[in-house]
């Protein structure tokens, strides 16, 4: 069937979003699983900070994805998953699955994360960018998440999961007041 992905930074509103789509099923037919990368140890289930909660089962990869044969799929935290992750999802809507993805799609240096490539790349039918009020200038226009270590731009090329346990503070930022990696300048345009 189709996929649907919803994108953004932190503090966006994509639990909320996600709990909104898929929380009314409990009171349906429909068969359904959200799983959820057992790398955020920050909650158990998808919780909004806004209030809202959905039950999650916690998994190192999506391969029991295949296994459960529910209707509808969800995943949160996507982007802490990898390439075969996006193949599963690529099976399930193969087989006529509906799946519902939510994920940040920039990491701390502000590039996109591999797995929301390959989602993209898969033809989503729809695709939900969120927007957070950025942290610092307080516009409600935060496209990028900011972490911090120890008060300064945690800058490190690292590619894991970062932990949400005290040890970074996260901050919603626009592209303005976001601080990224220092580029080399790209070659003067001619004319
Ligand atoms: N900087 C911020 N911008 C927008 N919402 C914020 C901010 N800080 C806290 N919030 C609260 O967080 C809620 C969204 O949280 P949540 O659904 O957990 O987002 P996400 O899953 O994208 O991290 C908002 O509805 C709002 O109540
Ligand atoms: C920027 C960034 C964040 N993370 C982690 C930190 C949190 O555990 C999640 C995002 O939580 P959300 O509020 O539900 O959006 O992702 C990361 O692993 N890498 C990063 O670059």
């Amino acid at each position: 069937m189709d996929l649907t992905v919803i994108l953004g930074p932190m503090k966006s509103g994509k639990s909320l979003e996600l709990i909104s789509l898929l929380s009314p099923l409990r009171h349906s037919n429909v068969t359904h699983a959200v799983y959820q990368s057992s790398r955020h140890g920050r909650d158990d289930g998808v919780v909004s900070r806004v209030g809202g909660v959905l039950e999650t089962r916690k998994v190192n990869d999506l391969s029991s994805a295949l296994d459960d044969d529910v209707e509808v799929v969800g995943v949160d935290e996507v982007h802490m998953f990898g390439a075969d992750d996006v193949a599963v999802v690529a099976a399930l809507l193969e087989r006529g699955t509906r799946v519902v993805v939510a994920g940040l799609d920039l990491d701390h240096l502000g590039r996109l994360f591999e797995p929301v490539i390959g989602l993209l790349e898969l033809g989503p039918a729809k695709v939900v960018h969120r927007r957070a009020v950025c942290d610092c200038c307080r516009r409600f226009n935060a496209t990028h998440t900011q972490v911090l270590h120890h008060g300064e731009p945690y800058l490190a090329d690292s590619t894991g999961a970062l932990p949400d346990d005290g040890t970074y503070t996260y901050e919603a930022r626009c592209r303005s007041c976001f601080v990224g990696p220092v580029r080399a300048p790209g070659p003067t345009p001619m004319g």
